[in-house]
């Protein structure tokens, strides 16, 4: 379980630049929930994933992990309960080490151990059957740099190094939004997967209606700092891309859509 009560983020504060990105924003996430999360640009959704990961600290509110309030916690030690994959596929790992030592760093998240320990024996097999069930012929090239990946090879292994560890949280921040279309979908089409297998309690911010509403269970719209729709069940079930655009367009006041942030797609 996930839960984010009552939740106040003020960038500079007290000077004339201030902002208030996150207006009391309260939600809770069952064990093994999928919640996607749209929502114009400055929303506040990447510093909602940023409170729950710890990069930002609240001024005001909670968050808990399980019975834990981490409210406080520093992000390095957090990362033992949440593993997070950003936009940007050079963001999660390191270009100059070897597909294999990337996912070996990631299995220790949040353990203080040495990387040589990370590599011996079983573990090596374990790491490589892993990216094997990717079906992207990476379990080859495990000696391979990072940085000769392409971006969606990336973004797949960073979702596979997020299960490594023992977190049970996921944040997913429009990691599929660099790709192409046919990379996009089958990286989504393995968050679905991997969320499911290892019962992973999920927030995945998209910019696409389509993926909002295809994967997950529930969607939530955030709007300057407040969650302002929350659907699920069959309200959801039965809602069309259409019928989500339109209610993203109410919220706006019937505001032009000409950010990025919303795709029909
Ligand atoms: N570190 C920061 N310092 C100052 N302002 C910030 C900081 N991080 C975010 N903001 C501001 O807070 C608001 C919310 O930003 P946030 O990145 O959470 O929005 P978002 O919904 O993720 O938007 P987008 O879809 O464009 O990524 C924005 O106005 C942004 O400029």
């Amino acid at each position: 379980m996930i839960a984010a009560e009552n939740i106040h983020v003020t960038f500079n504060r007290g000077t004339p630049l201030e902002h208030k990105a996150l207006r009391g924003v309260s939600l809770t996430l069952a064990d093994g929930e999928f919640v996607t999360v749209i929502g114009s640009n400055g929303a506040g959704k990447s510093t909602l994933l940023g409170a729950i990961a710890g990069d930002v600290t609240p001024e005001k509110g909670v968050i808990r992990v399980g019975a834990d309030d981490v409210t406080r916690e520093k992000p390095a030690l957090r990362a033992r309960r949440v593993a997070r994959v950003f936009q940007d596929p050079l963001a999660g790992s390191c270009a100059n080490l070897s597909i294999e030592e990337n996912l070996a760093l990631a299995a220790c998240r949040g353990v203080r151990r040495g990387l040589g320990l990370a590599l011996n024996g079983a573990r090596r097999a374990r790491l490589r059957d892993r990216v094997a069930e990717l079906g992207l012929g990476l379990e080859n090239r495990m000696g391979d740099r990072m940085g000769l990946l392409s971006g969606g090879q990336r973004q797949a292994l960073a979702l596979v190094m997020a299960t490594l560890a023992d977190a049970k949280v996921l944040l997913l921040d429009e990691h599929t939004a660099a790709l192409d279309p046919g990379m996009a979908e089958f990286v989504a089409n393995l968050t679905e997967k991997l969320v499911v297998e290892h019962k992973l309690t999920t927030l995945m911010v998209t910019h696409s209606m389509r993926q909002a509403l295809d994967h997950g269970t529930r969607t939530i719209m955030l709007h300057e700092g407040q969650i302002v729709l929350d659907i699920s069940g069959e309200r959801r079930r039965t809602m069309t891309v259409d019928d989500l655009v339109d209610m993203f367009r109410r919220v706006r006041g019937g505001a032009e859509l000409d950010d990025d942030s919303l795709r029909i797609g």
